[in-house]
């Protein structure tokens, strides 16, 4: 069976889940007091998709030292963010780069600031994949990286980032976990 390596960065603010969506599809877990990632951390999961297999190369960054209440964790803020992070890969990255968003938390209904519609016409605009998950729930995930995975033709397996010439505003220092 054919098998591809699909490397993935994820990027955002900090505690917006990054780290608990990778130990979910990853060890198909949740830390409800998990720590903010330091520099940055690397794991691999294989899956098969249909007559392939996939391995999934995924580096999770930290999003800033300081922690912000868990009340901002869901806020229009970190969607501003999420288009600077888009602005700069555009900018600095490669050209066939799959962008994906994931509108993670959405368990939290009462406290959303960010409309689905809001999050899926921006995804459209800059033809990224849109995904609402919830590490805690384990909503999406799979599909998520599912979505990634057949976005990038077979015969090209380029980064979704972190290509040549991108540049990580924080450059990683040493891993807070690792899984191979
Ligand atoms: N309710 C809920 N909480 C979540 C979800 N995903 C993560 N959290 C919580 O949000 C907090 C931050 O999660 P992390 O995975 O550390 O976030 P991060 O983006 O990796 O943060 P940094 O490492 O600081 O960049 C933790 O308390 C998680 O348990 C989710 O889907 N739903």
């Amino acid at each position: 069976m054919a098998l591809r390596e699909l490397k993935v960065c994820l990027l955002g603010d900090t505690g917006v889940g990054k780290s608990s969506i990778v130990w979910r599809f990853v060890e198909d877990s949740f830390d409800p007091n998990i720590n903010p990632t330091i520099g940055a951390s690397f794991m691999t999961k294989t899956v098969q998709y249909q007559n392939e297999l996939h391995k999934f190369l995924i580096w999770d960054t930290a999003g800033q030292e300081r922690r912000p209440r868990l009340s901002s964790l869901v806020l229009q803020e970190t969607f501003s963010t999420l288009k600077n992070w888009v602005k700069e890969l555009r900018q600095h990255g490669p050209p066939n780069i799959v962008v994906a968003i994931a509108g993670n938390k959405c368990d939290l209904i009462d406290v959303r600031e960010v409309m689905e519609r809001d999050a899926k016409d921006y995804a459209d605009s800059i033809h990224a994949v849109f995904v609402e998950t919830s590490a805690k729930n384990a909503i999406n995930i799979n599909e998520l990286f599912i979505e990634i995975s057949r976005r990038i033709p077979s015969t090209d397996a380029s980064p979704p980032c972190g290509g040549k010439g991108f540049k990580l505003r924080r450059q990683p220092s040493e891993p807070k976990r690792s899984c191979c």
